[in-house]
């Protein structure tokens, strides 16, 4: 699977708010086809890092490519460059409709037929949305709001799918039906997805590699499956040995 040049490369990056120093000069790489998870506790820097990927804050250093060659710094431009986000919170359009969100996302493309087509690929993907399409985003549940957030991301026909917590206040079994929607974004579309999560063990099985970030520094690496059964991981970020 993988191969020379990773389709989304940070190097170094260091983000600022003010005195307080959010990334410290992380790295990370993600290949063509994969899913790769990023880990960390809470304020460890992982919306910081799907943020400034985005260009929706400015970066003190470090550079950001894709496909080798840096991304712009406007976060319209990086969504035309083919780079979405399903952001924290999911953040849907409470007083549009669920076609409505949809539309807002296709805004990079320009073809009608295009538009209907990936509009049909989220709808095969979350038949729950299809079902609501006429109903205001702000009256869905919280599980329906994540589905719109990322078919929403979706509808940019993106090369690299970005999910900021996709599992942030839902219920066990509504984040189960989520994560399986996202392994089939990533077969059926073929979809690359970095994902950052403090839900460390579903973004572990999800994802096929993984990072460990603290207080701005990615401080561990590896195989997901691998973490998975480390015993550092576990204590940390699996709530010990118990299964
Ligand atoms: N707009 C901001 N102004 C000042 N400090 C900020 C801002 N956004 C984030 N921070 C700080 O930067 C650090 C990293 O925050 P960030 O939101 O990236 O962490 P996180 O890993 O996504 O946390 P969580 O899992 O709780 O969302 C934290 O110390 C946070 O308080």
């Amino acid at each position: 699977m993988e191969e020379k040049t990773p389709i989304l490369s940070v190097k170094d990056l260091v983000v600022n708010y003010g005195a307080i120093q959010a990334l410290k000069g992380a790295s990370l790489d993600v290949y063509r086809g994969e899913i790769v998870a990023v880990i960390g506790a809470n304020g460890a820097g992982k919306s910081t890092m799907m943020n400034a990927i985005m260009g929706a804050v400015p970066r003190a250093s470090g550079e950001i490519l894709l496909d080798g060659r840096p991304l712009p710094s406007k976060s319209y431009l990086v969504v035309k460059d083919g780079v979405s986000l399903s952001p924290e919170g999911r953040k849907v359009f409470a007083p549009l409709t669920v076609l409505e969100n949809l539309d807002m996302g296709a805004f990079p493309l320009s073809d009608r037929a295009g538009i209907e087509k990936q509009k049909e690929e989220v709808f095969d993907l979350f038949p729950r949305l299809l079902e609501r399409k006429d109903q205001y985003a702000g009256t869905l549940s919280g599980g329906e709001q994540q589905m719109l957030a990322i078919g929403r991301a979706l509808m940019a026909k993106p090369r690299v799918l970005l999910l900021d917590e996709p599992s942030l206040g839902l219920a066990p079994i509504i984040i189960n039906e989520i994560f399986k929607e996202l392994t089939q974004v990533n077969r059926q579309l073929g979809m690359t997805i970095l994902i950052v999560e403090q839900n460390a063990k579903k973004a572990l099985q999800l994802s096929q590699r993984a990072y460990v970030i603290q207080t701005g520094r990615i401080v561990m690496e590896g195989r997901s499956e691998e973490l998975l059964h480390d015993p550092e991981i576990e204590a940390a970020y699996l709530g010990g040995k118990k299964k």
